[in-house]
């Protein structure tokens, strides 16, 4: 049997939240796994086509691995196929993509026997990535809440504005998610996490609908101010568009740039001018799913 998977790229944190908020985007990879007698083969196509490794240290692998291992099974190796339309280190969520594509190909070759459930495969798929917030709206689709509680990663939903359209200014060169994250301060005054905490719960209404409350509902003082310096122009870029009224922060980790919004002239004369990308979407309203044998899909994996 070969699992054909699709899984969306993600945007994380949407300003306040910080390790907390996500959305699904749609943009997706697909992966085509088997199990075969003989040694583990890779084969890519797209992002990273050029970078990876193809043998067992490649990360789809290492999840595929991570997931049979859970539900018991050790086979010799995987055959594994990738079509990678999710851009590699700009903040739009390709690690998470990719080890929970991994996991839910996992799931379908061991079938519900294995006992891997969204809430195990979001368990794995933490370990994995250290935070819960590009993992969970990879998995569930939509806009989510991520957190843990008595030591697991629980997720749940956000209602969003069907309206709503979201635009990625995405960058030529990657900053890798561990350099941002290492910019970041061990401590923060109260005074910020309690801006952080207004910001955070009024973003939950401005996505379901609140669109007033849209630029106050992205402002943050936890993550964006101390990752200027490793980001490059991304933080100029987030300023600019916010001092023209558009509700910008920055993408997951960086250095890509997502608006709430669509994307309108200022947003495009913005990316342009810097030879940066432009993705426009909706909420992708489904997360990572088994796709039948042969069914076809368009240039974003839909
Ligand atoms: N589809 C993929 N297949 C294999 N490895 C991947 C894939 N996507 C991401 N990675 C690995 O994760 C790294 C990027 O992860 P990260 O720094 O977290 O950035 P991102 O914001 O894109 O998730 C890549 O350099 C690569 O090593
Ligand atoms: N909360 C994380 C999100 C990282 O997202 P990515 O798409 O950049 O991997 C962080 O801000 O570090």
């Amino acid at each position: 049997m070969v699992a054909h998977v699709r899984v969306p790229a993600t945007s994380a944190n949407l300003g306040p939240a910080f390790d907390t908020a996500g959305l699904a985007l749609g943009l997706w990879d697909e992966l085509e796994v088997g199990l075969v007698d003989g040694p583990t083969r890779v084969t890519v196509v797209g992002e990273g086509a050029a970078d990876l490794p193809e043998g067992e240290d490649h990360l789809v692998v290492r999840a595929v691995r991570a997931g049979l291992e859970a539900a018991g099974v050790v086979p010799a190796g995987v055959e594994l196929r990738c079509t990678n339309r999710i851009p590699h280190g700009r903040g739009m969520g390709s690690s998470a993509a990719a080890v929970v594509g991994g996991l839910v190909a996992a799931r379908a070759l061991v079938g519900e026997a294995g006992g891997l459930d969204d809430g195990a495969v979001l368990a794995l798929a933490t370990e994995f990535e250290g935070h819960p917030d590009n993992a969970a709206p990879a998995l569930l689709g939509g806009a989510t809440i991520a957190w843990t509680e008595a030591g697991r990663p629980r997720a749940a939903r956000i209602p969003v504005d069907p309206a709503l359209r979201l635009t990625v200014l995405v960058p030529p060169a990657p900053v890798l998610t561990r350099a941002a994250r290492a910019a970041l301060p061990a401590q923060v005054p109260h005074t910020d996490a309690a801006f952080n905490a207004g910001r955070a719960a009024l973003l939950v209404l401005a996505l379901e609908g609140r669109s007033d409350l849209l630029m106050a509902a992205t402002e943050d003082r936890l993550h964006q101010p101390f990752r200027a310096d490793v980001l490059g122009p991304t933080l100029d870029v987030v300023h600019r568009l916010r001092g023209r009224g558009l509700p910008a922060v920055v993408s997951g980790a960086g250095p890509s740039v997502l608006v709430l919004g669509p994307a309108d002239d200022t947003v495009r004369r913005e990316a342009d001018a810097r030879g940066w990308l432009v993705h426009e979407s909706a909420v992708a309203t489904g997360g990572a799913v088994v796709r039948p044998q042969g069914d076809r899909h368009d240039a974003t994996g839909r």
